[in-house]
């Protein structure tokens, strides 16, 4: 069992909190929190007593508990309702004994703290009311602050309060991504009219992202002000761009989020898919941590990614739905992969699928745990 997931297990009774507010269990020395987490070290290529693993949204539709507390309550409503968030963000904490949790919230719930009318509307994604293609839609994008985010604020600290030792992780979307979005108006294959406007209108392309780089940058701030002990900036969908045009249009934004951060003292981890091409250059935007889907294997990426910088990654989501000897193997195979860079963090290449029977994540969790288990000096 992880360092402190009796705290996430509810088992109170068993703590006592020092005079700093830190949860330590009886009878054992206090050791340093999260930061000494083996989550946190691995970012930091630090060595730690095995490879840590968590994976992208493993809070969420593949747990039966997540669809019960969820059956009424729409998505972005659950977001704002910080016992809610507190709730779903540990539920896989308690039931895989994941390294790290990762904040349950989304994307587009800055953006439309910041005045954009959007929904997430089940099995489709984010839907935005009136889609953003003018420099006057770009004007209507407010700065946020912390009282815009309060939910946010306040599910971080109930959330670092009750983790313990296990660290938690916050997030945002990076501007390409969100643009799309909200250039589209929804979920796009092609991202063709985002391109269009890309190439079409530069300028009004580089305001848009300018203002939600600032929006991105301010709502991680808040999560950095309550406690998280990382940060992830998903732009999930950059790999769509060529390495030329993403330095170009895109770089300079996400780089304004993620070097933002630079003096916030907790690793910054930097996602894509299908990403193999810009690997070199998101880790150039400001990354301590660059994640890496299932295409690339993880030492290739390393070579393109540098020495300086952890890698996260990268089982393909689709295995977990293969018998498990399938399943061990490939686990087998990226810890093999992980052990030839200079820090691993064990992910999927992209979110956990919906349909993915949980207790698989659960022996994925003990299999990295187990295989990957080594001294600490
Ligand atoms: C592109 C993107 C979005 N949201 C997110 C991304 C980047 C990661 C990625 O590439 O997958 C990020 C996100 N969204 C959610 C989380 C929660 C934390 C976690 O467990 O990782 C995180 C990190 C909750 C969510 N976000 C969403 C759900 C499903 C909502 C539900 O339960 O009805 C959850 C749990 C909705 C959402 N929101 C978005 C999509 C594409 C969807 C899925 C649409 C669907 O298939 O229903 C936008």
């Amino acid at each position: 069992m992880p360092v402190g997931a009796a705290s996430a297990r509810g088992t109170m009774a068993a703590m006592t909190t020092d005079t700093t507010g830190t949860v330590a269990r009886h009878g054992e020395p206090r050791r340093g929190g999260p930061a000494d987490s083996p989550f946190v070290r691995a970012c930091r290529r630090e060595p730690g007593p095995h490879t840590p693993v968590w994976f992208m949204r493993q809070a969420g539709r593949s747990l039966p508990e997540y669809r019960e507390i969820r059956a009424n309550v729409p998505m972005l409503e659950s977001c704002r309702r910080p016992d809610l968030v507190a709730e779903i963000t540990l539920q896989p904490v308690r039931r895989h004994g994941v390294d790290a949790a990762i904040l349950f919230s989304d994307i587009v719930v800055p953006v439309a703290a910041a005045g954009v009318d959007l929904d997430i509307v089940p099995g489709t994604g984010p839907v935005v009311a009136e889609p953003v293609r003018t420099a006057d839609d770009v004007e209507r994008i407010r700065p946020i602050g912390r009282d815009d985010v309060s939910y946010v604020d306040e599910a971080v600290r109930l959330l670092v309060a009750e983790l313990g030792d296990i660290p938690l992780i916050g997030f945002a979307g990076a501007p390409f991504t969100l643009a799309s979005y909200l250039v589209e108006g929804g979920p796009s294959r092609t991202h063709a009219k985002t391109k269009a406007l890309m190439y079409g209108e530069p300028e009004l392309w580089h305001a848009l992202c300018a203002r939600l780089a600032e929006v991105t940058l301010s709502f991680l701030r808040v999560q950095v002000d309550a406690g998280v002990s990382a940060v992830q900036l998903f732009d999930s969908w950059a790999g769509a761009l060529s390495e030329a045009d993403y330095r170009r249009y895109v770089l300079p934004h996400s780089t304004a989020v993620l070097s933002g951060l630079a003096d916030a003292g907790v690793p910054r981890i930097h996602f894509g898919v299908g990403t193999g091409e810009l690997l070199g250059a998101m880790g150039e935007a400001g990354a301590d941590v660059v994640g890496v889907d299932w295409r690339t294997p993880l030492d290739v990426a390393t070579r393109r990614i540098g020495p300086d910088k952890a890698v996260q990654g990268n089982l393909d989501p689709c295995v977990l739905l293969a018998p498990w000897p399938v399943v061990e193997t490939e686990v087998r195979r990226i810890l093999d992969q992980g052990r030839a860079v200079p820090g691993h963090v064990f992910n999927l290449g992209h979110g956990v699928l919906p349909e993915t029977d949980p207790d698989v994540l659960t022996r994925v969790v003990a299999l990295v745990h187990e295989l990957s288990a080594r001294p600490v000096e």
